[in-house]
């Protein structure tokens, strides 16, 4: 294949897809069915805590550990909701591009569309739009989270706000199951989420000439807390195996949820659970369309190991705090455009041990 595509977007030689990728070794599947007919238990250590839950509970924290990864079924959202957003969705990214550049993000407002993002520094083939739940505005007026909806489709906002209400839930049984599977209380990390700071995203993804020079989203790890991803049944969702550092597709199940673990569960469980690699691959023929709502904390929460998790003698504190308000707006303006430096990663808070 020649180059069919603007160099903006070719990866370096070691980060291109290659023509065949694993599908062997996939991500758990966890079926959530048991919480139908179970509240989740409180207290980890509840001897009444019944063995379809105990199992759920470990079957996550197992997954979470030897993946960063899984996909989760019976998971209590209406499909219907996801299928609303995602025929909004269809018809918003159909429209004209001038039509579409009137809601679009720019360097104080971060919301709305867009089609020139940069991951590490190279132009993904994609073009997303942004929402938030709750908007936002730094004091100085420098940088500002609001929500641009577009006249058309006129149900898009209903359908984003109805879906994302229903998976934020979904977000809280699961944030709640693997508090749990770290041996805490199964509430004990709601609170950073009261006034959370959940952005959500709906990625479209043409087709492309070069899907062996381009990456949809390049390689990259989630910077909030958790993210609950709907993906279409083209399949593209590339996720880097702990195992041996081989890629490997995620298939598509109909009505699943895939969920990682971000950097902020990395933190607070002290690399116990680490926030996986991944990206988007494209294909020559079919557009793809995949929905990820990121849920992260308050912006004021600074993030730093838990305090339960650590011991200065035997585990002590890999990171330093820091804020994930500042963290964001700075990941967020650096896929803004092409930069010459890295951006911000939590490794930067990495204690010297
Ligand atoms: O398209 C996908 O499957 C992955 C998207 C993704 O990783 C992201 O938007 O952070
Ligand atoms: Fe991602």
């Amino acid at each position: 294949m020649g180059l069919e595509v603007d160099p903006a977007f070719v990866q370096a030689a070691e980060h291109r897809p290659k023509p065949t990728i694993s599908d062997a070794g996939e991500i758990p599947l966890i079926d959530l069915s048991p919480l139908l007919h179970h509240p989740i238990p409180s207290d980890p250590s509840d001897p009444s805590i019944p063995d379809e839950i105990s199992s759920l509970i470990a079957a996550i924290g197992a997954a979470c550990l030897d993946w960063g990864f899984f996909q989760v079924v019976n998971h209590g959202v209406d499909l219907k909701l996801l299928e609303r957003v995602q025929a909004v969705a269809r018809e918003f990214f159909a429209l004209p591009a001038e039509e579409k550049r009137r809601v679009k993000r720019d360097e104080v407002n971060a919301l709305g569309y867009y089609d020139t993002e940069h991951t590490k520094n190279v132009r993904d083939w994609k073009e997303v739009f942004d929402l938030v739940v709750r908007e936002y505005e730094s004091d100085d007026g420098s940088f500002r989270l609001r929500n641009q909806w577009p006249d058309h489709p006129p149900a898009m906002r209903e359908a984003c706000e109805e879906y994302i209400a229903s998976v934020e839930k979904l977000a809280y049984k699961l944030v709640e199951l693997i508090a749990l599977s770290l041996n805490l209380p199964a509430k004990r990390l709601n609170g950073y989420f009261r006034d959370s700071s959940c952005f959500f995203r709906i990625n479209h993804y043409n087709p492309c000439p070069s899907p062996d020079l381009v990456l949809g989203v390049g390689r990259h790890k989630d910077s909030g807390a958790l993210t609950v991803l709907a993906q279409d049944e083209v399949g593209g969702l590339d996720v880097k195996r702990k195992s041996d550092g081989e890629w490997v597709r995620v298939k598509p199940i109909p009505n699943s949820y895939i969920i990682n673990v971000g950097d902020i569960i990395q933190v607070w469980s002290n690399d116990k659970y680490e926030s996986v690699e991944h990206r988007a691959s494209v294909n020559t023929e079919k557009e793809r369309f995949s929905i990820p709502f990121f849920f992260s904390p308050t912006f004021s929460t600074n993030v730093k190991p838990l305090e339960e998790l650590v011991s200065d003698d035997k585990n002590p504190a890999r990171y330093q705090e820091y804020n994930w308000g500042h963290y964001f707006s700075s990941r967020l303006s650096s896929n803004f455009k092409k930069l010459d430096k890295d951006n911000l990663q939590i490794s930067h808070f990495k204690k010297a041990l």
